[in-house]
């Protein structure tokens, strides 16, 4: 094997390190055997040469990046299939490869099978009946079909009362007829759709003995499986290039009176008879379980993709050199301004406290779900409460930090080769799709509502929002991590009492319901968002010390210091929610932003050890700045030089436009 010329000053910064980085993978990995798991399948993946691209993926056209992404992905999928455990359970799979970013080595853009995998079979687990589940999903999982989850439409996404498809019963044929009325009744974005696959899960209004019976999910095939042609009655197509996700192929699809038969609405939750009869089910927000099992794992997915940019942007940073310290210095690296240290170590914090927070709420989920099984629905309105808040909280922050390693690393950020741009693609997205941001926090906020008019009447809160019951003032402010979580669960408390006192005071003054809450909703969401923190620093510290407890001194102390700075940094950016909701002097905040300043000094050494202990491969990070060696200067110039533009030493629009243009011919 080739030896590895490293970067000296990355070379040093790694020897400065004060823990073991294999530790940290260790811990992040959730133990050394699921690392060497990992490893394995990513050396394998990456053994195959063809899912590696000749021609980086932006000089593709359009068409041409789809094509590319098909083939890779048939491919990828195949060795994946044939890494995968059989006696794993799909929760134990998705437990197991959690920290799995492999994905990112084939696609800067996503794959095109995302949504059968990651919708479309889930949507059957979930929302179709033993029977159909028994043929629906072993068709699925095998990949004699492919499918995607057609929900949102050109008219209505996050309203889905709204939304305008049909699926009108005919007892006479036992077949439901599905209908796009309007062109805003069109399925729009499905990931897939457009040309990948050849059967969806749709969601659309059920009526039968002409009652309007809700949402219902139905699988539709609207590909003929030899030909691929979309079949009769069916329209589809490509919505056209977008910010990132360009290879997803989202798709849209309109119905002309389509016919299914009956036994294509899957009915695991409510159901219609031969004769039209409908049976609803123990609730109907069943329906909308796929969609809490994909918030759920968004958290996660930004925890991953925030790792990737941050890994970029710290090695990049010990790379660099520019401007001055002292007169008399060479120029610093510039991870020694304080400034770039604040930009980055919270992002590196960030991922660890998502990363934490997803697994708990995975295996909540779990939980959860099990009890559904069991006929049992007590917990599922905190899971969905839970599940919102975190995909908000996890995508907006990932978003930030994201782009604020993208700005870290100066104009080099701006190049695609540092696939910084292309990342950002990948999590801005979040914060729309799977609900829109602000929609969740106001579901959010009104099952915060709701647990407070619970509290009032006496009654015991769901566990992550008991906290709201502890009327206890915090008498004295001690600084401690403990006593900021505290101190975020007051402002949370206090910010909802203040929007529901105003929600009242509104109806009061003569307002609806309706109008008294899109008026007090600012303040609402600013309660759930405050929510929300409070929730994930103290999962981030409870769940760091539970795991934590059996790791080696050094490594502790970097995993403490880095539930501190996250803990630091969110008081001080929340400094006047504290001032007004906790005891908080000015002392108090001097001496935060004292002990934060001494926390970046005290992280310093172990910045790029903290990085490479998320073990991103150089193939899945894809950055010409982020690379292990830290040849940043040589990859850069080697990327410029994979430019189309520099095939030739004279570009032929010279004699066809320029030429003339300067000789005043044109
Ligand atoms: C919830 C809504 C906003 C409102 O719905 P309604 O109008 O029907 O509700 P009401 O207001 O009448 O009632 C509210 C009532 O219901 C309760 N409720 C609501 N939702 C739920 C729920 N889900 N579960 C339980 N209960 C629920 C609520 O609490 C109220 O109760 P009370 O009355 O008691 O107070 C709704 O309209 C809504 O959800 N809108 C959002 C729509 C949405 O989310 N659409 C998503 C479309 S699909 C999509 O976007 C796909 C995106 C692409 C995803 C790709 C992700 C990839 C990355 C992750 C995975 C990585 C894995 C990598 C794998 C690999 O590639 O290798
Ligand atoms: C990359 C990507 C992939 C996607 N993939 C899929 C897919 O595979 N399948 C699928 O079905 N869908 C998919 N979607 C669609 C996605 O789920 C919707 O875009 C999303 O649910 C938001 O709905 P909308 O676009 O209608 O936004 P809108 O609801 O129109 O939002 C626009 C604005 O209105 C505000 N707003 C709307 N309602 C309220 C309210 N009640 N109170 C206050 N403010 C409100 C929002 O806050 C926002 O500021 C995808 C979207 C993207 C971007």
């Amino acid at each position: 094997m080739a030896k590895i010329t490293v970067n000296k000053d990355l070379a040093s910064e790694r020897a400065k390190c004060e823990f073991n980085v294999e530790e940290l993978t260790n811990y992040l990995d959730g133990g050394r055997e699921n690392t060497a798991r990992r490893r394995r399948m990513e050396d394998k993946v990456l053994s195959v040469k063809e899912l590696r691209d000749e021609i980086p993926e932006e000089y593709l056209s359009h068409k041409e990046k789809y094509e590319n992404a098909i083939r890779k992905a048939v491919l990828f999928y195949k060795v994946q299939k044939s890494l995968d455990d059989p006696n794993q359970s799909d929760h134990e799979r998705i437990r197991n490869s959690y920290r799995s970013t492999i994905t990112s080595a084939i696609f800067k853009d996503n794959s095109p099978l995302t949504l059968h995998i990651v919708m479309f079979i889930p949507a059957i687990i979930g929302q179709g009946n033993d029977e159909q589940r028994e043929y629906w999903l072993k068709r699925a999982k095998n990949m004699e079909i492919i499918g995607t989850y057609a929900q949102t439409e050109l008219g209505h996404g996050t309203f889905l009362r709204g939304l305008e498809t049909t699926a009108t019963y005919d007892p006479a044929t036992e077949e439901f007829v599905l209908h796009s009325p309007t062109l805003t009744a069109y399925k729009w974005w499905p990931g897939g759709l457009a040309h990948t696959a050849n059967y969806c899960v749709v969601m659309a209004i059920l009526y039968t003995k002409s009652k309007n019976c809700g949402i219902q999910p139905f699988i539709v095939q609207i590909r003929d499986e030899e030909t691929h042609m979309p079949l009769p009655g069916i329209k589809l197509g490509e919505i056209g290039a977008k910010l990132g996700y360009n290879t997803v192929n989202n798709g849209f699809l309109g119905f002309d009176n389509h016919r299914i038969p009956r036994d294509r609405m899957l009915m695991r939750n409510a159901q219609v008879s031969k004769d039209g009869t409908f049976t609803a089910g123990a609730n109907s927000k069943l329906t909308y379980g796929t969609m809490v099992y994909v918030r759920v794992l968004i958290v996660n997915n930004m925890a991953n993709l925030l790792a990737k940019a941050v890994t970029i942007a710290i090695r990049y940073s010990a790379v660099r050199r520019q401007s001055k310290l002292k007169p008399e210095d060479p120029e610093p690296q510039i991870l020694d301004y304080v400034t770039q240290q604040h930009k980055l170590f919270i992002g590196i914090a960030t991922s660890h406290a998502y990363s934490r927070t997803a697994l708990w709420l995975w295996d909540h989920y779990a939980k959860v779900t099990s009890e559904l099984n069991a006929g049992k629905l007590d917990n599922l309105p905190e899971l969905h409460s839970l599940a919102c808040c975190l995909k908000v909280l996890s995508s907006v922050d990932a978003a930030v930090f994201v782009e604020r390693s993208r700005l870290a690393c100066g104009g080099h950020g701006y190049m695609l080769s540092s696939n910084l741009p292309q990342t950002y693609g990948l999590v801005t997205p979040a914060s729309t799709f799977e609900g829109e941001n602000t929609v969740l926090l106001l579901q959010v906020a009104r099952s915060l509502v709701k647990a407070w008019q619970q509290m009032l009447n006496g009654r015991q809160l769901a566990p992550s929002m008991a906290y709201l019951a502890d009327q206890k003032q915090l008498d004295r402010w001690d600084g401690s991590v403990n006593g900021i979580i505290r101190a975020f669960q007051k402002v949370a408390r206090g910010k909802l009492a203040f929007s529901v006192a105003n929600f009242e005071k509104y109806q009061k003054m003569g307002l609806s319901r309706e109008d008294a809450w899109n008026k007090a909703s600012v303040q609402l969401t600013a309660a759930a968002e405050s929510h929300g923190r409070a929730i994930v620093v103290q999962v981030f510290k409870t769940e760091t010390d539970r795991i934590a407890s059996s790791l080696s001194p050094p490594l502790r102390k970097a995993l403490d210091q880095l539930v501190e700075l996250f803990t630091l940094y969110w008081a001080l950016e929340r400094l006047g929610d504290l001032l007004l909701y906790s005891p908080l002097s000015e002392v108090d905040v001097r001496d935060m932003q004292a002990r934060y300043e001494e926390l970046l000094e005290k992280i310093r050494p172990n910045a790029v050890g903290l990085v490479d202990g998320f073990d991103i491969r150089d193939e899945i990070l894809n950055s010409a700045l982020g690379a292990y060696d830290g040849r940043v200067y040589e990859r850069l110039m080697e990327e410029a030089l994979k430019s189309p533009l520099n095939a030739e030493p004279v570009n032929s629009s010279f004699h066809k436009y320029l030429k003339p243009f300067m000789q005043g011919k044109l």
